[in-house]
Order: C-alpha cells, then structure tokens, then sequence
C-alpha cells in the first residue's frame, strides 16, 4: 500500500525508524527487536540506509522482512550522494521486486573525515534531483526529509523553506521531520510551510534521549537546540544512567502527546533499535 492513502484519515500515523543489522551480526540477532516492534502495530516502519554507519546493502532484505513476513507497510530510505544513477535504478527494481511500495529518498550524509563528493558525476546531487528521477522512472510514493531548525548546511531558513518547496514540487508525497526537542518549534515550522502553500501530510520525527552519549552525537547529526527543561534532564541525570534514560522517555511521551492533542499528521519515533523503551513510549501514550 501506498502511504499516501493512509494520511489525512483524521487520525495522527505511528510510525517506526530501524537501523538494519551491522554487516558483523546476522540478520536473526535484530528480528526479535524488529518483529517485536512490529508487534506494536505501527502504520509503517521505515529501515535506514547506511544511517550512523549501518550497512546499506541490508536495507531491502530488512524492508522485505517487515513488508512481506509481518505485514507492516515497511518504507525504504535511499540516499543519493554516493551512488552512481544505474546502482539507484538497481536498488528501486529490487524494492519494486519485493513489492515494497515506499521510500525515504534523502541527499545523505557527507562521510565523515572524508573529502565530500560534490560535483561527482553520475550521481544526485540533492534529494529533489532522485526524488524527479523517481516520479519519473518508478512507482513509489515517496516521503522526504524536513528540518524545522532548517538544515545545518543551509544559511537560514527561509532559503532552506525554498528548497523544501522545490523538493516537494519535485514530487514528495509526504515530510518526516528531523528530531526536534521543542514542540513550538515543530508548530512554528507547519505555519511556515503552508505560507508556502505546502500542504502535503507531515509526520514529527521523535528521538527519546536515553544516554548522555547520544546529547552530543546528536548535535553533531543536526545541531537540534536543547530547551531548558531537557537540559535540566541532561545535567541532572549526566552519571546516573536509569534515571536518565527515565527521564527520556518521559520527556518524549510529553512531546508526543502534546503533538497528538494538536492532531499532527504522523509520529515518526526514531526508535534506535530499543524494543522495551519504544514500547513503553507507545503504551505510555496511548498511541496503540
Ligand atoms: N530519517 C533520516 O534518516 C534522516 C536523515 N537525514 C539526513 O540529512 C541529510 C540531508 O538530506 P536531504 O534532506 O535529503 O537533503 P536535501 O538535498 O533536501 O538538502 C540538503 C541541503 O542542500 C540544500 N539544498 C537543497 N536544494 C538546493 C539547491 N538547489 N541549491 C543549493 N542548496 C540546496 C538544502 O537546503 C540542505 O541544506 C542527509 O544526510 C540525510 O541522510 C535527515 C533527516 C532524517
Ligand atoms: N543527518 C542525519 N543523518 C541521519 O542518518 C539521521 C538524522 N540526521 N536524523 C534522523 C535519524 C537519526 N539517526 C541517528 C541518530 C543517532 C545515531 C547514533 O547516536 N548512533 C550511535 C550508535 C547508536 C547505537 O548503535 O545504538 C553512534 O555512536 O553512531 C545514529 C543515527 C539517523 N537519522
């Protein structure tokens, strides 16, 4: 099913995000975690691609596994920048083989310590250029990615609003936020977006902070601002891992529900792979 059909029902879409297996485990060590999150019933579940260093090449037999074995609508990220145009063509023919429907089609990260590939050729070089070739070539709905802070690349946000409005021109049926820690912003964002005339559904992405380590990766993924009360958490909570991580999740069950009161489209939790701490976060809120 395309994903588009299950948006603008009136009610606010669950939806999960999955790292696939590092190429050092095997596919079987992750599927408790997967089929448990399955078991929760989201509307989809989206699996990354080469996301925080996971392997790539396993994102179709991951999506395959939550499409075809546990009947979860599954959405398939894609990135663009380090791939030549025939190795995508190859990549959407298997996705279309395994009757996966949906993709997440992203720029990607630049790689770390390494010299970025701008100006390569054969590849994309920003999302709207794959998220074309797509509407033109296969048979996907397609979801992209939003940034309520504005990208970090870009200079300020009204200019990263344009690009959003071209990308969603160029074919977005539906956004998924980055992480964001602060609600006001999020509305702040969907106000923006319809000055634009982008009217297509939205979908909040949601990260529970469960360690300290994860404060500062994440800054460096996204540079999302950190509000006074969650860095109360942090500082409080900095050398006691349980309580910090109880705290997390808190704080995320109190964005999510706040978001639910204000009917947003969708919740998008970027789970981390955490079975028991994304369940409590569903069941907390009420969500399934
Ligand atoms: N769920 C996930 O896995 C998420 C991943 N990301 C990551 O964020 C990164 C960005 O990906 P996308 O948003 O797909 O990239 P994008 O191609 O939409 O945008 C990337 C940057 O290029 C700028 N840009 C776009 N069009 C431009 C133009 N015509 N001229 C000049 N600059 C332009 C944008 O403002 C932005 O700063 C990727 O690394 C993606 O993997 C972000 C959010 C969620
Ligand atoms: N720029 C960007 N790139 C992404 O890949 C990305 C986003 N943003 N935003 C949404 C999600 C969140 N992603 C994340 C978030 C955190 C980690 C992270 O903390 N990784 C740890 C390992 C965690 C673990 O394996 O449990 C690390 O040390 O890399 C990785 C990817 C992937 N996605």
């Amino acid at each position: 099913m395309k994903l588009s059909d299950r948006f603008n029902k009136g009610k606010t879409l669950v939806s999960f995000e999955i790292f696939p297996p590092k190429q050092t485990v095997t596919l079987e060590s992750i599927f408790k975690t997967t089929e448990g999150l399955q078991t929760l019933n989201p509307d989809f579940t989206s699996i990354t691609y080469g996301a925080g260093g996971s392997a790539s090449d396993r994102t179709i037999e991951t999506a395959d596994k939550i499409k075809n074995t546990y009947g979860v609508e599954a959405l398939a990220h894609l990135t663009c920048i380090n791939s030549h145009k025939d190795d995508i063509d190859l990549m959407l023919n298997q996705l279309q083989a395994h009757n996966i429907e949906n993709i997440l089609a992203m720029r990607g990260d630049y790689p770390i310590n390494k010299n970025n590939d701008k100006g390569r050729e054969n590849t994309y070089q920003y999302a709207k250029d794959l998220i074309a070739h797509i509407k033109s070539n296969h048979d996907f709905c397609i979801a992209a990615a939003a940034y309520p802070e504005g990208h970090p690349e870009c200079p300020d946000l009204n200019t990263d609003l344009l690009h959003l409005k071209e990308k969603v021109n160029s074919g977005t049926d539906f956004l998924i936020t980055q992480m964001f820690f602060d609600n006001a912003i999020f509305y702040d964002f969907l106000d923006r977006i319809k000055q634009v005339n982008i009217t297509i559904p939205v979908s909040a992405g949601i990260m529970p902070l469960l360690n300290s380590k994860q404060v500062g990766r994440i800054k460096g993924l996204c540079g999302a601002s950190i509000p006074k009360p969650l860095q109360n958490i942090i500082e409080k909570y900095e050398h006691s891992s349980l309580d910090f991580e109880k705290a997390g999740i808190e704080y995320a069950c109190s964005q999510i529900t706040d978001l639910v009161a204000n009917q947003v489209d969708g919740i998008h939790l970027y789970t981390m792979n955490k079975l028991e701490q994304s369940k409590t976060i569903i069941q907390q809120t009420n969500l399934r």
